[in-house]
């Protein structure tokens, strides 16, 4: 990573959040803005395979946060992405939305986040505008070692600047030493663990870190801020949205998806549900899901809701591990409700899980 000290002062700096399926981008950029002043920055989202899910989990926070579902940054997507930041350049200078100093990319868990350099270097418009401020890879040394023998693990290495190790709470010593072992063997970026990382730097230096030279903030403005986008109903492609659901949460599209997507050897199931469940049905089903599939579930994503009870749910799962569901508040209401899978080794006689199971039980 390097960037002068002119291009930070007075470029839009973007710094790429990548880590593999489940590693934990979410979480931390969630922490960070919730311990930094997150009016500065505005968090865009790469989604694979899915409708809207992660943004679920953003609303709490900060409602600035844009998302480029449906596809891979690094495949379908980087078109999307150039028009994403060149809308939200103008848009900032007609004051249309606050100004803002720095950007979060968090890819998708399946994302080589060169694309993001690549955009940044070879578009003459967004070259003048923007600085690429470098990478976190974010690490899950629970998994490390499963998830190491993926290419797409080792391309999100390969481009970091700094790693940063989750899921350090929850892993043995020796899981957290073999997985740092394993991650020097790829990358000599500096390694620290999250819950350190975020305790040993003061917001502002926590920015610098990463070179990011923030621009003072325009008084008074304040977020929510990119209602504007909705308003004019601003898609950037069929694919792709540019919304605030935190604002205006049922002017969202809802969009189909294809159910079954492609990344590398990595299969994509979306299931769409129309109707709430019935809860007692759903976590049966659902055992008896991760039981059939085993070792073939890299990641599971679900944001659902139950009859009888008005809450949206997020549910988390790694490998085999099932994180408690979250609770989301009003905002998350009026989002598709739907569940994706990441799958690896599939063979043509398994079957896939179908929407209608999680009714029938
Ligand atoms: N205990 C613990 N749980 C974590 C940690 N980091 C993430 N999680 C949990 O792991 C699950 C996945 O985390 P996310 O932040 O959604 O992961 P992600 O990288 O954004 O996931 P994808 O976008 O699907 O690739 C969630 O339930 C998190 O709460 C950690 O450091 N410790």
């Amino acid at each position: 990573m390097h960037v002068t000290n002119t291009d930070s002062d007075t470029k839009i700096a973007v710094t790429a959040i990548t880590g593999f399926l489940g590693s934990g981008k979410t979480r931390y950029i969630n922490q960070l803005l919730q311990q930094t002043d997150g009016a500065n920055t505005v968090v865009i989202v790469n989604e694979i395979g899915q409708l809207g899910i992660d943004q679920a989990s953003w609303s709490f926070v900060q409602p600035s946060v844009i998302l480029l579902e449906g596809g891979c940054l690094c495949c379908q997507m980087q078109g999307s992405l150039s028009v994403t930041l060149q809308r939200l350049f103008t848009d900032a200078l007609a004051r249309k939305i606050p100004r803002f100093s720095q950007i979060l990319v968090e890819t998708s868990g399946l994302a080589d986040p060169s694309a993001l350099r690549f955009t940044l270097h070879t578009d003459f418009f967004l070259k003048e505008r923007f600085v690429y401020n470098g990478c976190i890879c974010i690490v899950d040394v629970v998994n490390a070692q499963k998830q190491a023998g993926f290419v797409e693990w080792s391309r999100q290495l390969v481009q970091a600047d700094l790693v940063l190790l989750s899921h350090t709470d929850i892993a043995s010593d020796e899981q957290t030493c073999r997985s740092v072992r394993h991650i020097a063997m790829v990358t000599d970026a500096p390694l620290m663990d999250i819950p350190a990382f975020l305790s040993a730097h003061a917001p502002d230096s926590r920015l610098r870190l990463m070179s990011v030279s923030p621009m003072p903030r325009k008084a008074g403005a304040s977020m929510p801020f990119l209602s504007r986008h909705l308003e004019h109903g601003a898609q950037t492609s069929s694919s792709s949205t540019l919304t605030n659901t935190a604002e205006v949460p049922r002017q969202r599209p809802v969009i189909s998806l294809a159910p079954v997507q492609m990344h590398s050897s990595i299969r994509i199931v979306t299931l769409e549900f129309a109707e709430p469940l019935r809860r007692s049905v759903f976590n049966r089903v659902l055992e008896r899901m991760l039981e059939r599939l085993g070792a073939t579930l890299l990641r599971a994503k679900a944001l659902l809701r139950f009859q009888g009870d008005e809450d949206a749910y997020l549910f988390n799962i790694v490998h085999a591990q099932r994180y408690p569901a979250q609770r989301l508040g009003k905002e998350a209401q009026a989002q598709q409700m739907a569940m994706v899978l990441f799958l690896d080794g599939v063979t043509d006689e398994m079957e896939l899980p179908q929407s209608a199971d999680f009714y029938e039980g």
